[in-house]
């Protein structure tokens, strides 16, 4: 269940009248999810059907969301396939409602696809390239609050649930991304505005003419700047791995660097150091799955996900290196 604000229809009706989005048709508490109180909602406006989603936000606050909310209007109107933000008649695309933060956003068609083909991964390659040119001239500016100086925050917060091995490992793996983090090829990497929790579960797609199409990519709220190369690790340690034993799946993965090196190519620097980004890309999750599995916070309504998974895949990375490097990173 996700919803944990109720909202009538005459409260929904009311707010989307504000909006100008037309009138309520149809409203659906949204099921899935486990962070947010979200309604799919239907309105009709001169003849058309419009399907938007009402997000009441239970964690965030309103000064934390303009950043994403923003990000995800400035995506839009760039063309990107993201939900795009309606704006009150202040021009705000976060307000309270109900005593939460909310925002309305169009709703993406299509479903997520959990056990993706190479051709869902060149399709989420290309959009993520266009997404990192898209998002140059983002105004707006936010670190990525899961990057390194929260890793070496939130380790020694974990340190003392883990067993040796585990201990080792992640004390290990963090003096090497400091490391990696302080060398001039690092300080050389593009750099811009990234989804950076850009997982299976976060993007649409639809095979509705037997042609797949990828219909959108949403959950901005992990949104911030850093290094696109750290992005393009987060989405191939996810798209192109086994899940079950973590290791990499060649096919895919070529697939998915071949789609994005074809709209952004990779710079020298990337090329080097993409097998240390994998290893960050797989650290910085196991570090928050650890997190949120030992350190729940206070009335959570979050279900941690299992910290093991990104464990195997750190140590697949850092025992085959040479998995990303062998590859063709060009087209
Ligand atoms: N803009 C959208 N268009 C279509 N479906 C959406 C949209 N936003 C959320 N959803 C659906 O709602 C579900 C929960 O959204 P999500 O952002 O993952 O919630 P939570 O942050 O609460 O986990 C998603 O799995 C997806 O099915
Ligand atoms: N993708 C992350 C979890 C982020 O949570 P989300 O439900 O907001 O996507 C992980 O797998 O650890």
């Amino acid at each position: 269940m996700a919803v944990y604000t109720e909202v009538s229809t005459q409260e929904a009706r009311a707010l989307l009248r504000q909006l100008k989005l037309g009138e309520l048709t149809a409203m659906q508490g949204c099921t899935k999810g486990i962070e947010n109180t979200n309604y799919f909602v239907s309105t009709e406006q001169g003849g058309e059907t419009f399907d938007y989603v009402l997000t009441l936000f239970e964690r965030l606050t309103l000064a934390q969301l303009p950043f994403y909310l923003r990000l995800m209007k400035h995506l839009a109107e760039r063309g990107i396939p993201v939900p795009e933000p309606s704006a009150n008649a202040r021009g705000d695309l976060v307000f309270e409602f109900k005593a939460k933060p909310a925002a309305v956003v169009t709703r993406l068609r299509g479903s997520s696809e959990l056990s993706p083909t190479p051709a869902h991964c060149a399709a989420i390659g290309t959009t993520l390239a266009k997404m990192h040119l898209a998002a140059r001239d983002f105004p707006l500016s936010q670190p990525n609050l899961r990057g390194l100086a929260w890793w070496n925050e939130t380790v020694p917060v974990v340190l003392p649930h883990v067993n040796p091995t585990q201990a080792a490992l992640l004390q290990s793996e963090l003096a090497y991304q400091n490391h990696v983090a302080a060398s001039s090829a690092y300080a050389a990497l593009p750099r811009g505005p990234i989804h950076a929790d850009l997982f299976r579960d976060n993007v649409m797609f639809d095979n509705g003419q037997g042609q797949l199409e990828l219909t959108g990519v949403f959950d901005f709220y992990f949104a911030g700047v850093d290094s696109w190369l750290f992005d393009l690790a987060v989405c191939l340690n996810d798209w192109c791995i086994d899940l079950d034993t973590g290791t990499h799946d060649g096919e895919r993965f070529q697939s998915f660097l071949r789609a994005y090196s074809a709209v952004r190519p990779l710079e020298s620097a990337e090329r080097a150091l993409l097998p240390a980004l994998l290893r960050a890309a797989a650290l910085r999750f196991w570090i928050s799955r650890l997190w949120d599995y030992y350190l729940p916070r206070p009335a959570s309504l979050l279900q941690p996900h299992d910290p093991a998974h990104f464990e195997r895949v750190l140590q697949q990375r850092v025992m085959h290196p040479q998995a990303a490097n062998s590859l063709e990173m060009q087209p």
